[in-house]
């Protein structure tokens, strides 16, 4: 963490800091020698730009003095061969030029678009690092901000960088040096205009790296509220809640500050090269004068004069790029700064080097064709808070800038909590909402490590194992299953790409959706919209219970639908939940009567501790809170039959 301060951009409310003060991040020490791997890949492409750039330079500085030498040694001697020649030589030069000028443009294109790919791999994968808790803070818009306009920013900062400066310095110095040839006295007059130009570029081009770091925020922001509002869930939020005239309001804000940003930095750009072009067109009035009056009193030749002329337009050209370059190359760096942080976030929940593959069976059976048994899952004294902005992401990803810092002494969301799931058995969290269940389940495939205590699955420290050989051995079925926006059949792969058609058909037969799939047009192919939402709610689950049952992992933690089904779908799921949890260790944080009925233990959570724990009968012997939650939800409900939930 950077601990920057980041514009505060409103929130649900609609507030919104009109007057807040642009970013002025500064770049952070070490961020051009962080660059330097990322352009070693291309070193020979580079060396090989770098030649042809010098190459272009040299022929754009030669030809003005070609030009002098056809006017005075061949159009005003009246020489027809020597105009003849020149001009061939000319055309030549030209087409030599234009060679080396598309060369150039596909070397650096090539660089450049390889470094953008290469970086923005690397950041994706990065992010895919994250624990759950980046991506539950962090505004997907903000990020995927990074992801497009900064790389494309970064980029450039090499192509810049390098091409550009290259180019410039040498064109500066060639053009220098025929000017000092054709006439020295003339060469100083004009070296002693460049300050003029220089510090207007300087004084302005501050101003416009403030403005465009600024720009990147603004957008990313603007962005951000896209994000959330063109997809399912945030369209129907805002319909129900008929919010569509604030919503335009709130992205009207957003808009018009981009707008107004932009207009600055229009108008800055603008100034800067006003300037720029009016310094330098007093310049050439200058050498127009003197040169002319050197002409006509016979101390100099009309085609060095013209020469002198078309050298000094462009040594201007290449003054005004080096002293605005300083300005484009932080602009250019600031991008890869703002990359660089995304890449040094790191990961909170991280594997261990010396990490080893937990090995376990697929089912309670697979233990006797030696493959491992399925294992246990044991809390020992578990203690966990979830970890604040600080811990896991950059405030600047997050959007919504906190009025206070937040407090990293917050209380326990889980407090020593211990319990053992047997193997191969169903363990049932029920408890009131809030409670912690979802957390305890959570802390399983290590989407968060506990502050302290240990979980264990199989008796090895979950810590201690690979992270992709502890996310193989679980399944995930949560209560708003995602799926992708994608067919059936691809989500369904998703869980064993290499799953054949009966395979998959079995799987969705065991989780009861088959017949449903069945009788849709497109059967397995058919598009299941944007996070599933051409499924119902219970056919979703189904789904994703038939991915579970694909993947075939040996422990299963499971969030039961808390909505009511009617019989058919309720006795579906039932059914499917069946075979889902038959032989395999699980955790269900339950909500249907006949659950926790069939639960071997049944595990009471409230306020973050376990507070009771027994099956059914003994707990509802007991009296305590479970009785009263039994009171409470499933008395009331016992009429109806299915679905009463105890949470
Ligand atoms: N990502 C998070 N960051 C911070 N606090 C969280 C986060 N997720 C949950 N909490 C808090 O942790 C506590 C326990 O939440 P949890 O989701 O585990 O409860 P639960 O028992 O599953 O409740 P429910 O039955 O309503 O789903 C709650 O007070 C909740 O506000």
């Amino acid at each position: 963490m950077t601990g920057r301060t980041v514009p505060a951009p409103p929130g649900l409310d609609g507030r919104e800091a009109e007057d807040r003060p642009g970013p002025r991040q500064r770049l952070r020490p070490g961020t051009i020698r962080r660059i330097v791997p990322y352009v070693r890949p291309y070193r020979w492409l580079l060396l090989l730009l770098m030649t042809v750039t010098l190459l272009g330079a040299g022929l754009a500085a030669f030809t003005p003095v070609l030009f002098g030498k056809v006017i005075d040694e061949g159009i005003v001697p009246r020489r027809m061969g020597v105009v003849v020649g020149f001009a061939l030589t000319l055309a030549g030069l030209a087409l030599l030029k234009a060679g080396t000028d598309y060369v150039r443009a596909r070397m650096s294109a090539g660089i450049g678009q390889g470094l953008i790919f290469d970086l923005r791999v690397q950041a994706y994968a990065h992010v895919q690092e994250q624990s759950l808790a980046f991506f539950t803070r962090t505004q997907t818009g903000a990020l995927v901000s990074r992801l497009n306009t900064d790389v494309v920013g970064a980029q450039q900062a090499v192509t810049v960088l390098l091409s550009q400066t290259a180019e410039t310095l040498l064109t500066l110095v060639l053009v220098l040096v025929a000017m000092f040839y054709l006439s020295w006295q003339l060469a100083v007059a004009a070296l002693l205009t460049i300050p003029f130009l220089i510090f207007p570029a300087k004084i302005i081009g501050g101003r416009l790296e403030r403005l465009t770091r600024e720009t990147m925020q603004l957008n990313a922001e603007m962005g951000s509220l896209m994000n959330e509002r063109f997809n399912v869930a945030g369209a129907m939020l805002v319909k129900l809640y008929g919010r569509r005239d604030q919503e335009s309001t709130l992205f009207t804000r957003r808009a018009r500050r981009v707008r107004d940003v932009g207009v600055r930095t229009d108008v800055t750009g603008e100034t800067l090269a006003l300037v720029i072009g009016l310094a330098s067109t007093l310049a050439l009035a200058l050498m127009l004068g003197v040169g002319g009056a050197l002409v006509v009193n016979g101390e100099f030749q009309v085609g060095t004069l013209v020469a002198m002329i078309t050298l000094l337009t462009m040594l201007y050209g290449p003054v005004n790029q080096l002293s605005s370059l300083p300005v484009g190359v932080l602009v250019a760096l600031v991008s890869f700064d703002r990359v660089f942080e995304v890449l040094d976030l790191k990961p909170l929940v991280a594997e261990r080097p010396e990490a080893k593959r937990l090995r376990v069976g697929a089912s309670a059976g697979a233990a006797a064709n030696g493959h491992g048994a399925v294992p246990e899952i044991e809390f020992h004294e578990v203690s966990f808070r979830y970890p604040n902005a600080a811990e896991v992401s950059l405030a600047s990803l997050e959007s919504i800038s906190l009025p206070v810092p937040e407090r990293s002494d917050k209380a326990l969301i889980l407090n020593e909590v211990s319990f053992l799931a047997p193997a191969g058995r169903l363990t049932a969290l029920v408890g009131p909402s809030g409670a912690g269940k979802t957390t305890i389940t959570h802390l399983v495939p290590r989407f968060y490590d506990p502050v302290s205590g240990t979980v264990r699955i199989g008796g090895h420290d979950i810590r201690d194992l690979t992270l992709t050989s502890l996310r193989d051995s679980i399944g995930v079925v949560t209560q708003d299953a995602h799926l992708f926006h994608d067919t059936i059949r691809a989500n369904l792969l998703y869980a064993r790409p290499d799953a054949s058609e009966p395979e998959l058909v079995e799987a969705c037969d065991a989780a009861r959706i088959w017949d449903l799939i069945a009788s849709l047009p497109d059967g397995l192919d058919t598009m299941v919209g944007d996070q599933g939402y051409r499924m119902s709610g219970g056919e979703k689950q189904r789904i994703a219970l038939a991915r579970l049952l694909l993947k075939a992992p040996p422990i299963v933690v499971l969030d039961e639908a808390t909505a009511h089904l009617d019989s058919a779908s309720e006795a579906a799921i039932q059914s499917a939940l069946k075979t889902a949890l038959t032989d395999r260790t699980s955790l269900v944080i339950a909500h249907r009567l006949s659950t926790i009925r069939d639960a071997d233990q049944i595990l009471v959570v409230d306020g973050g501790r376990i507070v009771e724990r027994g099956t059914h009968e003994v707990l509802l012997e007991a009296g305590g809170l479970y009785a009263d939650l039994y009171d409470k939800q499933f008395v009331r409900q016992a009429g109806g039959g299915s679905g009463p939930t105890i949470s």
